[in-house]
């Protein structure tokens, strides 16, 4: 039906194209569709404002259709002249007119007064005149000539409605009535308009107006125009020739000075259809008629379309879609002005099409859309601010490592490469900064730059670090082994020995340090720090140095007791031969391990003097304090602090001490026992003679048996025979050293030794027995077996009894 309402034809009026439809039908329903179709065919959208609107009223049948299709071409149905005066035109109709300029529409409106809707029915035919005033610039007003001066002429209902509908526009647009004298009579033009303004007036003053309008002249809502016309039935050619005269007048009708009234309510064309729909709906729930808050209210709408459309074509255009896929991948070089040349492409078009349109609506509206535009855009931007930062950061970082490899000082190559990476980052800020929106990605630049300070500093602290566990192992290996080795030989000068060798390793590290330090950019109190660390790491080297020797303390004692005590002055180790003076040799190695005892006992990094040694010595080796001095006087080592040394300067304390030094008497009392049994040991075995009152004793009874052995040789040789034999077994059993650990283990060991000694003897001496006599005087030449054989016997000897030479003879 819709479809059908819009008609495209070539009308009589030769190669001009006319469209029409039907805007409202005769139910006063608003086709939408034929409408836009209509304003799409005639392009209307494109005409921002320049373009104007016609209507026409007037009573039914009185040949309104036949008057717009001569005087603009256009393509209204007209009633059949022959078939009687009937209804033709239902509703409103709509046609552009055919060769004005600008584009002009014109509206067909149903005919009033018809008997087709019946005497009371006036609603569509007010509701349809008030569109026609709401919506036109220029409105014909159709009526016969005859009518003119008549108290019952058929458009004086007409007239009135027209006023008052008026009434209910606010703030209407002054709309143009052209007074239409159809058939005009032989009475000239000049004396009927007087006639008919005279009416025009009288009915204006007959309708009742609101307060507001109450002495408002009819000239303040409309520009009051007549034209006559010659009948179009009688005298067709003068009529078309008058029509021709009017037409002339609707060429450029917008021009100021032209037909169109005020274009105060106008609304831009292609918000044409909109508005058109709107006042119709509102006319049909009979509310008042807002005319500039429509237009706001049109604006809105359309603004909001246009926006709308523009925000769609921007998301759906290709060049979009690409650059929001190249983004994901990496930076886009020129990122910014891609980006905001689409951006500015979509915001022209709006503003281009919503140009007309209430500048405010269109204003706030354009924001909104910038508003829209920009947040979909700015992910974009923004990932290809993360690319930039993130690849900037990576490249700072291979320069940075490279330009360090390379031997650069750390905070030279520190600032050339923050400087470099950063003017790169600003370059690509530039190029990816988009003008029209002009976001604020300033936290992009902060982050890299708060990251690339971020790795300088963890580049540098690892540096650092490294930097000052080297010169601690420096310190540790120039300090621990010379340390360990002074307390080694501990002894008054040791202390002062570990001041100067940690002072001079000391210095010496420092300066290296502060030479490497100069390298990097630290302040003067953070390079101070470092050094100051430094010294406490050497000192703290020497001290748990200390604490470990001391630890040790009674070990240390021990080995140094036990090299003095065996060992002689010239380090040869000692024969307890009985001459030793072992108390003398005790007290000296004590004394010593007790100033071993007394350099241990605290740490001496600091000039000054302690009586830890006197402390010491009084206490614990001085004879002269003896027992009972020590009784009455208190003991100076039940403390737990040493005078003038502080407790964390403390080592030993002076209980430790004391318990130490008794720990270590009695572990080495064990030696000094051994040495006593050693020596009584050796004298016992050295002192074999008895006692001379025995051998006094012995040669006044055994002096007559003596004279007889030495009167008798038999006797004699006896003796000497026995004397050998006694003499050989006694070597061959080393009975003086058999008997040096005591008598019962030396019988025992004489026992088990006895009968194979004997029985080696005489196999000895039967072999002698049986050696054939040597032809010569040489000494006989000994067999390798019989020289080492030999060799070991007197090797047996001598270790047996090395000291006594009459033995080995
Ligand atoms: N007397 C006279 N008749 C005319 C004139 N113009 C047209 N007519 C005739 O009037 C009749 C109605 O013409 P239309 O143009 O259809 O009139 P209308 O006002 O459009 O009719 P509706 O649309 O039905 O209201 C036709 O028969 C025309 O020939 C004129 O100037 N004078």
């Amino acid at each position: 039906m819709e479809k059908l309402a819009f008609k495209l034809t070539r009308n009589r009026w030769k190669d001009a194209e006319c469209c029409s439809t039907q805007l409202i039908d005769g139910d006063g329903s608003f086709n939408v569709t034929g409408l836009d179709q209509f304003i799409k065919e005639v392009r209307l959208a494109e005409c921002g404002l320049s373009y104007a609107v016609v209507s026409i009223m007037g009573p039914q049948s009185s040949g309104k259709s036949t008057l717009l299709n001569n005087l603009f071409h256009t393509n209204f149905r007209e009633m059949d002249a022959f078939k009687g005066r009937s209804q033709t035109t239902k509703g409103i109709w709509m046609a552009k007119c055919s060769g004005i300029e600008p584009c002009t529409l014109v509206m067909d409106l149903e005919g009033t007064d018809g008997r087709e809707r019946g005497e009371d029915d006036t609603a569509f035919e007010k509701q349809s005149a008030l569109f026609a005033l709401a919506v036109s610039d220029i409105v014909l007003i159709n009526m016969w000539c005859h009518d003119i001066g008549r108290e019952q002429a058929a458009n004086k209902p007409l007239l009135k409605t027209v006023f008052q509908v008026m009434m209910r526009l606010f703030s209407p647009r002054k709309t143009t009535l052209v007074f239409v004298i159809r058939d005009k009579t032989r009475t000239p033009l000049e004396n009927l308009e007087p006639v008919l303004r005279e009416d025009i007036q009288k009915i204006w003053d007959s309708v009742p107006k609101p307060e507001a309008h109450k002495e408002t002249p009819l000239s303040e809502f409309f520009n009051v125009e007549v034209v006559a016309l010659n009948s179009y039935e009688e005298k067709e050619e003068l009529f078309r020739e008058q029509v021709a005269n009017l037409r002339q007048r609707f060429f450029h009708s917008i021009a100021p000075g032209g037909l169109a009234g005020d274009r105060r309510g106008v609304v831009p064309a292609s918000g044409f259809s909109f508005s058109a729909q709107q006042i119709w709906q509102v006319i049909k729930e009979n509310k008042d008629l807002d005319l500039p808050a429509h237009k706001v209210m049109v604006a809105t709408v359309r603004c909001e379309e246009i926006a709308h459309e523009k925000y769609a074509a921007f998301i759906e255009s290709e060049s979009w879609h690409k650059l929001e896929e190249a983004v994901k991948t990496g930076p886009v070089s020129g990122f910014g002005k891609k980006l905001n040349s689409l951006l500015y492409t979509s915001l022209s078009e709006y503003d281009s099409e919503a140009t007309f349109f209430d500048e405010g609506v269109r204003s706030s509206k354009k924001r909104h859309l910038e508003e829209k535009l920009f947040q979909l855009a700015q992910p974009a931007h923004q990932t290809v601010l993360g690319h930039l930062r993130s690849g900037t950061l990576e490249k700072f970082k291979e320069a940075f490592e490279k330009a360090l490899n390379g031997g650069e000082k750390f905070s030279v190559a520190a600032r050339n490469c923050t400087e470099s990476y950063m003017a790169r980052f600003d370059e690509g800020y530039e190029d990816a900064l988009v003008e029209l929106a002009n976001w604020d990605s300033s936290k992009f630049r902060d982050k890299l730059r708060r990251d690339i300070d971020a790795h300088v500093a963890s580049v540098q602290a690892a540096k650092l670090s490294e930097l000052t566990s080297s010169y601690q192992t420096k310190l540790t290996d120039a300090l621990s082994g010379p340390v360990e080795a002074l307390f080694d030989g501990a002894n008054n000068e040791t202390w002062l020995s570990i001041r100067n060798l940690l002072k001079c390793e000391t210095e010496s590290g420092v300066s290296g340090m502060a030479k490497a330090l100069s390298g990097f950019d630290l302040d003067e109190h953070a390079k101070g720090k470092m050094l100051t660390s430094l010294q406490e790491y050497a000192r703290g080297v020497v001290e748990a140095k200390a604490k470990e020797e001391a630890g040790r303390v009674v070990i240390r004692m021990k080995e140094r007791f036990s090299t003095l005590f065996s060992h002689d002055s010239d380090s040869m180790p000692r024969i307890w031969t009985g001459k030793e003076d072992i108390r003398f040799i005790t007290r000296t190695a004590r004394t010593e391990c007790l100033k071993l005892l007394a350099v241990m006992a605290a740490i001496r990094l600091e000039d000054g003097i302690d009586n830890i040694e006197k402390i010491l010595f009084s206490a614990l080796l001085d004879t002269s304090n003896s027992a009972a001095t020590k009784t009455t006087m208190a003991d100076p080592l039940a403390s737990s602090t040493w005078e003038k040394v502080p407790p964390a300067r403390t080592l030993i304390t002076p209980v430790q001490c004391k318990a130490l030094w008794r720990q270590f008497t009695t572990e080495t009392e064990y030696t000094v026992t051994q040495a006593i049994s050693a020596q009584e040991a050796n004298k016992r075995s050295n002192n074999w003679l008895p006692p001379p009152w025995a051998i006094v004793a012995l040669l006044v009874l055994g002096f007559n048996e003596f004279m007889t052995v030495l009167r008798n040789p038999f006797y004699l040789a006896v003796i000497f025979v026995g004397y050998l034999v006694a003499k050989a077994l006694w070597v061959q059993l080393d009975v003086s050293g058999q008997f040096r650990y005591g008598v019962l283990p030396g019988l025992i060991a004489l026992s088990t030794r006895l009968i194979p000694t004997v029985m080696d003897l005489i196999r000895k001496l039967s072999e002698q027995g049986q050696m054939p006599p040597t032809p010569t005087h040489h000494p006989p030449r000994m067999s390798a077996a019989a020289a080492s054989k030999k060799f070991e016997n007197r090797s047996t000897m001598s270790s047996t009894d090395s000291s006594d030479p009459d033995k080995e003879e």
